[in-house]
């Protein structure tokens, strides 16, 4: 068995969601953990959900990353364990600076709520093995703040690093440099996307493009059953 922790806090919209894949789908223990929580030792993988954390003030995810729980976030993510951030998490990873790079307004200055489809581009990380190289999915999007972007010398460093996991096929949604949806860091075990996996993880609700995502950690890591 694998231990899931989901961060929630103030403004959090998706931890339930994300829970009802680890939990109810994956069967899993799974439990959700408060930002001002400060032991999470017993955790295998931590998931920051999406949402709209303290509001979205000053920038999304510029003040969940100075929660309690993240120093502890951080410390899990140097021993080499898993986090995944998801939407608003990707943008709390990048706060504290766990990812490289920073999501900001959306090109064309409106929140998106839509499909994307996407190109897997690594199948070599614990969370895409499940995948094929080249793969074209499909997940929902729902942000204001989702486009990427870095410098032009950390842009080189992650696409050399071959750090770009997910990107955008066709026609790019919200203006992300180079068509990113997702990276992750040097090492592979801290991963950050803009879509959703766990709102396409139930076949009975449309799609199940995104639960690969959770099964393939899983298989990985050698706990499913
Ligand atoms: N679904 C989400 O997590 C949204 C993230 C953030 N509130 C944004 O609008 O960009």
């Amino acid at each position: 068995m694998t231990k899931f922790g989901i961060l929630v806090f103030p403004g959090s919209n998706c931890d339930r969601d994300v829970a009802y894949v680890t939990r109810d789908i994956l069967k899993q223990p799974t439990r959700m953990v408060w930002h001002q929580d400060t032991d999470i030792s017993d955790l295998d993988v931590i998931i920051i959900p999406g949402g709209f954390s303290y509001g979205d003030y000053l920038r999304c995810g510029a003040i969940a990353r100075f929660s309690p729980v993240m120093q502890q976030v951080m410390q899990h993510a140097q021993k080499g364990k898993f986090v995944i951030g998801i939407c608003n998490g990707f943008q709390v990873l990048t706060e504290a600076k766990l990812l490289p790079g920073a999501l900001v307004r959306n090109r064309d200055l409106h929140f998106i709520c839509d499909r994307s489809p996407l190109k897997v581009e690594r199948t070599d990380l614990p969370w895409t093995q499940a995948y094929t190289k080249g793969e074209i999915i499909t997940l929902p999007i729902a942000h204001g703040e989702g486009r990427y972007h870095a410098d032009a010398a950390t842009l080189a460093e992650i696409e050399d690093n071959n750090q770009v996991v997910f990107r955008y096929e066709g026609e790019n949604p919200n203006g992300s440099l180079n068509n990113i949806a997702a990276v992750c860091n040097y090492t592979g075990n801290v991963l950050g996307m803009m879509p959703h996996p766990e709102r396409a993880s139930d076949a009975m609700l449309g799609s199940s493009d995104g639960l690969k995502l959770f099964s393939g950690l899983l298989d990985k890591i050698g706990a499913l059953v």
